[in-house]
């Protein structure tokens, strides 16, 4: 019998891109296969470009490596990490569409404790569809969901909540911490007896949160340019803190332009434990250094002037040079990185005028051959 999700076409499949890093391999699409057909994917090859990734038939896609990266981006591709995870960015940077779900090679389907495949994409678009409430806790969690709502003394005038700019899932089996934890954890895995919280809930105002880029969906034209995963990687002090930088600094603009973000559902399965010594090389300074970076973000105030993501993201990009630049000369290079990211943000995603030519076609558009009938 096909799979239930292949009967109807799912939600916002012509307003949604897939955006996959990989520096391994694609055979993780199969098992995605019922839930990200009808999606068009981007895939950002990190690594080597001659090496030859294959996309699993039946998948209409855009594959980028590093030798396109360099070519579309020119001199601004500086700002694009290499030999890291971190490259995911330049696919929110080329998509067209107005949603982005971005997961990683290593992440499969869940089963929820009934049993059942978790659609990880649909519950991202049903949280970003919904509005979020981070000016007052609903002790229901989500309020939006079915079989819940406002509880008593929730204030009327909040009810309608806000926008929702991101939706930050979460993992069963391996859980993403951090080396150190990874280290005296080895054999912590989370699974859906023990682990599973059945709860959808937003990031109140003026709260940070760690968030992590391995199942994530957000609105690309409501946050898209704060959506920038920063220098790690190849040649950095760095590695393993690009979506947290990219977090950061998202929620401090969300929390100035009165755009929510929600974090719980949906589960994916994280099959990976990436090697603690490693990760503790490519962490270590982010695990010092954050103690700073923390009240720094925790302090940022933006102008009222500043009324757009470019505007919040220059703003910040001025603050991170003059308060965070002091400690390590790494935040200036990231500052000015920065600024890069909007330049190329704005020139590869510039609004065509009224009447002009028709927005310019994907950059690298493929697909792959039909699947073969089983
Ligand atoms: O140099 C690289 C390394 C990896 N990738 C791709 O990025 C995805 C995550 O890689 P991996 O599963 O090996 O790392 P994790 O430790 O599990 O990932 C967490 O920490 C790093 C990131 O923040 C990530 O989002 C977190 O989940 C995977 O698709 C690799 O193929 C790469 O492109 N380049
Ligand atoms: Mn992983």
């Amino acid at each position: 019998m096909a799979h239930p999700s292949t009967k109807i076409i799912p939600p916002l499949t012509d307003e949604l891109d897939i955006v996959i890093p990989t520096i391994r391999n694609l055979d993780f699409l199969e098992q995605w296969r019922p839930f990200f057909e009808h999606y068009h994917l981007i895939i950002v090859q990190d690594g080597d470009p001659t090496k030859k990734i294959r996309v699993p038939d039946g998948f209409d896609y855009e594959l980028y490596n590093r030798n396109d990266v360099n070519k579309i981006l020119g001199p601004k591709a500086s700002c694009i990490s290499f030999k890291d995870s971190a490259c995911r960015c330049f696919g929110f940077l080329v998509s067209k569409k107005k949603y982005i779900f971005t997961i990683d090679d290593d992440c499969f389907v869940a089963k929820d404790p009934t049993g059942k495949e978790i659609n990880a994409l649909a519950q991202h678009i049903t949280n970003l569809l919904t509005p979020s409430t981070p000016d007052f806790f609903n002790t229901l969690y989500d309020p939006y969901r079915d079989g819940a709502d406002f509880v008593r003394g929730y204030p009327f005038s909040l009810r309608e909540g806000v926008p929702t700019a991101i939706s930050h899932g979460l993992w069963l089996n391996i859980p993403d911490y951090d080396a150190p934890t990874q280290l005296v954890k080895p054999r912590e895995r989370n699974t859906s007896s023990n682990r599973y919280v059945d709860a959808v809930m937003t990031i109140p105002k003026r709260t940070l949160f760690p968030m992590c880029g391995m199942n994530l969906g957000f609105n690309r034209e409501l946050i898209g340019p704060a959506m920038y995963f920063g220098l790690m990687g190849d040649g950095q002090p760095i590695g393993r803190y690009d979506d947290m930088w990219a977090g950061w600094c998202c929620k401090v603009i969300c929390d100035h332009l009165g755009l929510g973000v929600k974090t719980g559902l949906p589960y994916l399965w994280h099959s990976k434990a990436s090697n603690p010594f490693v990760n503790l090389k490519k962490e270590y300074k982010g695990i010092y250094w954050q103690e700073d970076i923390i009240p720094f973000f925790q302090a940022v105030v933006l102008p009222k002037e500043c009324t757009t993501v470019q505007k919040c993201y220059i703003e910040l990009s001025k603050q991170v040079k003059e308060k965070l630049g002091p400690m390590d000369n790494y935040f200036e290079t990231l500052a000015d990185a920065m600024v890069t990211w909007i330049e190329a943000w704005d020139e590869i995603n510039a609004q065509p005028k009224a009447g002009s030519q028709p927005t310019t076609p994907p950059l690298k558009k493929e697909k792959s051959e039909e699947p073969k009938p089983k």
